[in-house]
Parts: C-alpha cells; structure tokens; sequence
C-alpha cells in the first residue's frame, strides 16, 4: 500500500486479511459475526465501517491519537454479542487497531449497535449506514446509549462465560440482580461507563493492550487486603491474547456505584465559589490516599528507590520534558530551569533520604477522589494511570511522592478555574493534605522538598501536554504553575513546592 494513498482509501483496505503485518495480531484470532465468519467476512466488516470509523473516531473524547490523521485500521476481533432480529437491535463487539502515522497503533474497544431503523432518540450515537460489506444500509451506532444493548451487556456479567475471544467473570461471592436499568455517563472521559440501577458502574476501557488494567489489578489487590477506600471490582470481561505468549486484555470492570457521591473537583470548586475554605476535606483527603498507599505496599511487591533508580527516574522526566516541549512550544523558555528541579533528585543525596517505590494511583487528582455524603469518607477511583503512558510503564512501582504531586498539583487547578484570590487557599488545602497523609503514613511527603518538588514539575509537563491536546482553553493553568516551578527551581537552591 502506498503512503501516498489517501487515508480514506487506505482505511477501508488495510491489513483486515489473513496476512498481516509483524506487529498486527493474525486475523485467524478474528472472529467474524455471525456463524463462523471466515476471513472473507472479517475483510468485509472492516472495509464497509471504515470510512466511517476514519471520521467517527477521531471526534471521541476518548479517542488518544488526537491531531494525528489514521493511516489505516486492522481488525483484532469482531464478535457478535446480539445477532440483529426484525426490529431488535444487533450488538457488535469489535477490537480495532488504528495506525497514525509516525505514532504507531492504538487498539480501541467499540460496542457498536446495529439497528435498520434508528429511533430518533439513538440518532445522535450514530456511526454512520455502511456502504457496501455485511452491514450495508443499516445504521451503525454507539452501542452503549441504547439501553436494551446495555443491559445486554451487564447481562453477560451476570453469568459469566466465554464468547468467542470474550472472557466473563464475576467475584464468586457477588450477586447482581437482573433488570438493572443502565444509564451512559456523559462525563468527560478517558473511557466510557454505564451505572446499573444506581448500584453498579461498568467502565469500558478504550484504549486497551494485553496485560491486566491497573483499574482491574489494584481494587482488586486492595479488596483482597481489607482495603475499604476503593470500590471493589464485582466482575470484569477480558479478550484472550491475540498471540500465543501474549497476555489477555481487560476490556471493562463493574464495581459497586458510590450513590449520591461527589467527586473532589465538584467540592474544591463549591467550597471556592462561596469562599470556603478546603482544609479538613483535604486532610481527610490525605489521610484516605496515605491509607491506600499502605494497603498497596502490603499487597504487591516494593523497591528501593536508590540512586541508579533516581538517576533512571530524573532522566525519564527530563525525556517527558523534551517530548512534552516538542509538542508545546511555549515549554522551551523554561526547559533548563524545570530540568534543574530533575537534575537535583539525580544528584548525590538528592532525595534526601531513602524512599521505596510501589504501585500507586497513578494519576490522582481531586477528579479521582469521591465523597459519600452520609458519613464524609472519600473513596479513590481510576487506578488506570496517566491514559498517555504506556502499560508497562504504567505497572511499575514508583514513589509514592508521584500520588502525592497529583494531588497538589489538583489543588492548584482548581484554585485556578475557581478563581482564588491569591494562593491563600491552594497553599492551606495543600498542606492540609499533606498532614493528613503524614498523620496515617510513615513518610511524610513534606520531608523531601526536592523529589516533591521534581514530581510537581513532572506533573505539570504532563498536564501542559494533556491541556494542549484535549483542552487547548486549560493550558494557561499548567502554564501558571510552569512558570512558578521554574521560578522556584532558578532561585538559589530552589524553592520547596
Ligand atoms: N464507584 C463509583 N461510584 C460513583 N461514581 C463513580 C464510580 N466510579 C466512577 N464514577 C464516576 O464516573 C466518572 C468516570 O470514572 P473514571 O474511572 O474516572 O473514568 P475515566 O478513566 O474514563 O476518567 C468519575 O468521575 C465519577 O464521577
Ligand atoms: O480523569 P482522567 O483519568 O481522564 O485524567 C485525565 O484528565 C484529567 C482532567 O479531567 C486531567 O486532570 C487535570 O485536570 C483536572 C481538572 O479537570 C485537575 O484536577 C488535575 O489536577 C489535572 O491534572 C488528568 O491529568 C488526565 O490524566
């Protein structure tokens, strides 16, 4: 295939035959819909969806390759949840690798509904009427806004099994009711998800790989170690390896829904608007996050953090940096000051003290962090990681100082969209948290400015990228707290954050 092709073209021809590329999973482990659709049938599928994917997916909020044009799509799997039937809808299961040039493949999850008429309620979730191939003429729409199919789903949850690639399984000791009323979330996210009933959530992981999903891995580990701060997962599906030697790919975990809760954000916000000040939610807040860093320490395996480990850790941020700069330039200016604050984690005695590195949150922020009205206990959600890292990466321990910059770094943002006078408020909440923490953990985060402040820094090249991605508006945010982290990073031995 040329590269001089247009995408268009490219997209409907691509690697969906039985032959493909090295790093495309053999079609052989492609189910078509259907009873036994072979090769043939695969080929078909993807060549009628994927002029349509070509302009659908890009528009997805959870869609990562944004402002990369797709080269082309191969199919990993297809497999028919619900075969169509007179008026009822179909549901297709569909794992789809999309290639960006110069930014290789990301597989994406799509549930996609299939209906020859669509009511007028489902038209805003349409994909698009296929052309030609095995759906053609019939509407092709975002599976999980339709009810019926979204209970289909919860139903296969409930009795787990497998079908096809598909892997169901549920926690032996949870009963889940039948005839739970789903309902989409139309939050912002990385991902997608549909409460059952107000009594259950089920995530829809997106962007998927092989290798379990922290979000599956870590509630689980913490619900198996008595750990009452995260939901637990209730049941979870999976798609078996597409190689041999690979390891499965988590697709999607319900866990219980936290009724009538309220994120962190919501509150920061509130508490700005009416002049509030933050503190005792973020020391309880603090205290909640030392609790679940203890519990993962217990369950899973911890390092050393020792200077070859700080040496690997400054050069990976400074990498984050160059990469995050490439994309941004407005970065460039203060490259040499914020690789000062990397530099001195790196140095000779640089964190002051010996740390170990654990699993982690991962990307914690107020957002991740849900209070229960009734007795005011916060719970942590979305043990996913930072959705632009890899999984590997996103599976290594690391210090618990990365958390604990997230959430400061919150603090800061919302002090920011809530418009604070002055740093008054974001300066309280931020150290009303780190007491928290300190009063439940062992380590006390404000004992090493250094490799807190490294980790702010850190966080906030991430942020900048994220912001120049999803939310170009945000960026002055990241930007503010750029500038102040160089600042302090120039000032003669730097100033603690
Ligand atoms: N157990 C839960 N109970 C109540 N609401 C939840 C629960 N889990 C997630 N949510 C809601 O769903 C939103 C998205 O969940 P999250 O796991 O952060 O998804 P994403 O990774 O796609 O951002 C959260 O901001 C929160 O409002
Ligand atoms: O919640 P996600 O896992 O999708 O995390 C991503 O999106 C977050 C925004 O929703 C982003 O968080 C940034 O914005 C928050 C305010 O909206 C702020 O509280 C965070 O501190 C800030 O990092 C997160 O970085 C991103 O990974």
């Amino acid at each position: 295939m040329s590269d001089a092709a247009p995408p268009h073209r490219e997209a409907t021809t691509t690697r969906t035959g039985p032959h493909p590329g090295p790093s495309t999973p053999s079609a052989e482990g492609a189910r078509a819909p259907g009873d036994g659709g072979g090769p043939q049938e695969v080929r078909g599928l993807l060549d009628s969806l994927g002029p349509l994917l070509l302009e659908w997916l890009p528009r997805q909020r959870w869609f990562a390759g944004k402002g990369r044009p797709i080269s082309g799509f191969a199919l990993v799997s297809a497999t028919e949840l619900l075969p169509p039937s007179g008026a009822g809808p179909g549901l297709l299961h569909l794992l789809v690798r999309a290639r960006q040039d110069g930014a290789g493949e990301d597989c994406y999850q799509l549930l996609l509904g299939v209906r020859d008429v669509l009511p007028p309620h489902l038209a805003p979730a349409l994909v698009g009427r296929p052309a030609d191939g095995p759906l053609r003429g019939r509407a092709v729409y975002e599976g999980l806004t339709d009810p019926r199919l979204a209970a289909l789903l919860l139903e296969r949850l409930r009795m787990p099994g497998r079908l096809g690639p598909l892997r169901f399984t549920r926690e032996p000791e949870v009963v889940i009711s039948p005839d739970l009323a789903p309902r989409l979330l139309d939050a912002e996210q990385s991902n997608s998800s549909a409460v059952y009933g107000e009594t259950y959530i089920l995530k829809l992981f997106r962007r998927v790989g092989p290798g379990v999903n922290p979000d599956l891995e870590l509630p689980r580990a913490l619900a198996n170690a008595g750990c009452a701060r995260v939901p637990a997962p209730a049941a979870w599906f999976e798609a078996e390896p597409p190689r041999a030697g690979s390891e499965p790919m988590t697709l999607g975990v319900l866990q219980p829904y936290l009724p009538g809760s309220a994120d962190g954000w919501q509150l920061a916000l509130g508490a700005l608007a009416v002049g509030a000040d933050f503190t005792a939610p973020a020391r309880a807040l603090g205290q909640a996050t030392a609790e679940v860093h203890l519990a993962l320490a217990e369950a899973l395996p911890t390092t050393a953090l020792d200077r070859h480990r700080l040496e690997a850790l400054a050069a990976a941020m400074t990498h984050r940096l160059d990469a995050a700069a490439e994309a941004v330039p407005a970065l460039r200016p203060y490259r040499a000051a914020l690789c000062a604050a990397f530099d001195d984690i790196a140095a000779p005695g640089g964190a002051g003290r010996t740390w170990r590195a654990q699993r982690i949150h991962g990307d914690l922020h107020l957002g991740q962090a849900l209070r229960t009205p009734a007795d005011g206990r916060w719970s942590l959600i979305d043990f996913e990681g930072e959705p632009a890292v890899p999984l590997a990466e996103r599976r290594r321990p690391q210090p618990v100082v990365r958390d604990i910059a997230g959430m400061l770094r919150s603090f800061d943002y919302a002090a920011a969209v809530g418009r604070a006078p002055g740093t008054g408020w974001a300066d309280a909440a931020r150290a009303a948290f780190c007491e928290g923490y300190a009063a439940a953990h062992p380590d006390d985060p404000r004992e090493d400015p250094r490799l807190l402040r490294a980790h702010e820094t850190d966080k906030a090249v991430y942020e900048v990228l994220y912001e120049a991605r999803h939310r170009p508006d945000w960026l002055p945010v990241p930007m503010s707290a750029i500038r102040r982290l160089a600042e302090g990073s120039r000032a003669a031995g730097g100033t603690p954050v």
